[in-house]
């Protein structure tokens, strides 16, 4: 059927066309075509018919993106949205919506089966490779996962509106939606209360929750300059007064990027600037600013999956690169024992003294700062029996997957949280004489089309 848009309710900026969904596209949208042009759809289920109404549809756009905002005939796997106010059904507009659980419409099963073809589409487009040849059985459920597949992040960051309030960017928009009530959160974040507190002066609160320790809140200025700073300082004082001793309370006062960067100055507040997590009874401190892996279960999930994969083993050489803390560090220098050796790559400030504190008992680890890609260059011919990588979302890329596979190491293991890149990476691995072996996924972030992947690549067998 041919359709037009056409101006809806008054609202002519926005025209709402009907759609029948395709499959699922990387990135958590489902693909529809109209009149020849691919519309992107958000909160849709493949074989849905739906009416859309575009975001800003040009004459000249190659594709066109949209939101559903009406369901004709759904998806069998439709279910109410686990988090009302991300419901696009029940929202006035598309900026009415707290981006982050663009899954929460389907059942947990069927978000996993969603994020296992997108994982094999970009691997069969992006680097030719069908992961049915090598037994990936699609996406696991996490270690201790709740039926609801909720309560499940312990690191969450907010903005803070213009009125002072807790808020949630809108998915691909700069508009802060008041946010009180965060479900994908473990408890102790609401149990914060910060919704109560007049956060003038703030442009950012990320709270991290730990399993039973007090959460930190970091708190970043809306604007850097001094007068920024002081605002902030007032509105820092106000969360520590509200938050009494059932939080820490620090500000970051100088930023470059994001908190994560560890670049910033860390002033502390109240209680103290940094964090405990345990896993499998290794003990890790966590600078406020620092990186530790977001759903509760993911550190052991992903340790267990790692050591699983490598199989590192006693007197082995390995290298952590791109290590944070140190989390699959520690475990590789306890498989490959005293004897062995394990090379452990940040280049985070903040993180990488982390590091430094969460390995110093273990004199087989050595822990560098530093870029990946230029601190393998000074490792040159070492060859490893194995390296495990877990780049950020943007991947390894060329210049760090061709200083891995110049130190020719006999295994790698590849953790990633996003499909595309470990995709593209794949194929320069493949480039470089590396073969998938092994792949298993994760839902490490449920209601979201986020995935983690854990891998296994070996020099492929040169036939004689
Ligand atoms: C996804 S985190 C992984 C951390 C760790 N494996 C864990 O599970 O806790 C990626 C880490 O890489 C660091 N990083 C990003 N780019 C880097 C680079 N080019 N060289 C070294 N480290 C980098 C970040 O600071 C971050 O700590």
């Amino acid at each position: 059927m041919t359709q037009h848009p056409t101006a809806d309710q008054g609202t002519s900026h926005t025209p709402v066309i009907e759609l029948r969904l395709g499959n699922v596209a990387n990135g958590g949208v489902m693909v529809a075509r109209h009149e020849g042009r691919v519309v992107f759809v958000r909160h849709g289920a493949p074989g849905e018919l739906v009416r859309v109404r575009l975001t800003e549809p040009g004459q000249g756009d190659s594709f066109w993106r949209g939101d559903v905002v009406e369901v004709l005939e759904a998806s069998e796997h439709r279910v109410a949205h686990v988090w009302p106010a991300a419901d696009a059904l029940l929202a006035k507009s598309p900026e009415d919506i707290p981006g982050g659980a663009e899954f929460g419409h389907l059942d947990l099963a069927y978000q996993r089966e969603l994020k296992a073809q997108v994982l094999t589409e970009q691997l069969e487009r992006l680097a030719k490779f069908d992961p049915a040849t090598i037994g990936f059985a699609g996406v696991e459920a996490p270690e201790e996962e709740r039926e609801d597949g909720l309560h499940w992040r312990t690191r969450t960051a907010f903005g803070v509106d213009r009125a002072g309030r807790l808020a949630m960017r809108a998915a691909r928009s700069h508009h802060l939606v008041p946010t009180p009530s965060m479900p994908l959160a473990v408890e102790a974040v609401d149990a914060l209360g910060l919704d109560q507190v007049d956060l003038t002066g703030l442009g950012r609160v990320e709270i991290s929750a730990p399993q039973g320790q007090p959460p930190l809140v970091l708190l970043v200025p809306a604007t850097p300059d001094a007068a920024g700073v002081k605002w902030a300082g007032a509105a820092a004082n106000r969360v520590a007064r509200h938050v009494g001793e059932a939080a820490s309370v620090a500000l970051l006062t100088q930023e470059s990027g994001t908190a994560a960067d560890g670049a910033g100055a860390l002033r502390r507040v109240s209680g103290r600037t940094w964090l405990r997590e345990s896993v499998d009874g290794h003990e890790f401190r966590v600078t406020g600013e620092g990186f530790w892996q977001v759903h509760r279960s993911a550190p052991a999930t992903l340790s267990h999956a790692v050591l699983a994969a490598g199989e590192p083993a006693e007197d082995e050489a390995w290298a952590d690169l791109y290590a944070g803390a140190g989390l699959f560090s520690s475990l590789l220098a306890q498989s490959v024992g005293v004897t062995g050796s394990v090379l452990s790559v940040e280049g985070a400030p903040g993180t990488h003294a982390d590091a430094r504190r969460n390995l110093h008992a273990s004199p087989q680890a050595r822990v560098v700062r530093g870029r990946v890609e230029r601190v393998l260059l000074e490792e040159a011919g070492t060859r490893p029996d194995g390296v495990v990588l877990d780049p950020p979302r943007s991947g390894a890329g060329k210049a760090a997957v061709a200083a891995i596979a110049d130190v020719e190491p006999e295994r790698i293991v590849y953790v990633s949280c996003d499909a595309a890149s470990f995709a593209r990476d794949v194929a320069l691995f493949a480039g470089r004489g590396y073969e998938l072996t092994q792949l298993r996924a994760f839902d490490l972030y449920p209601h979201t089309h986020h995935l983690e992947t854990v891998a296994v690549l070996r020099k492929k067998a040169v036939a004689s």
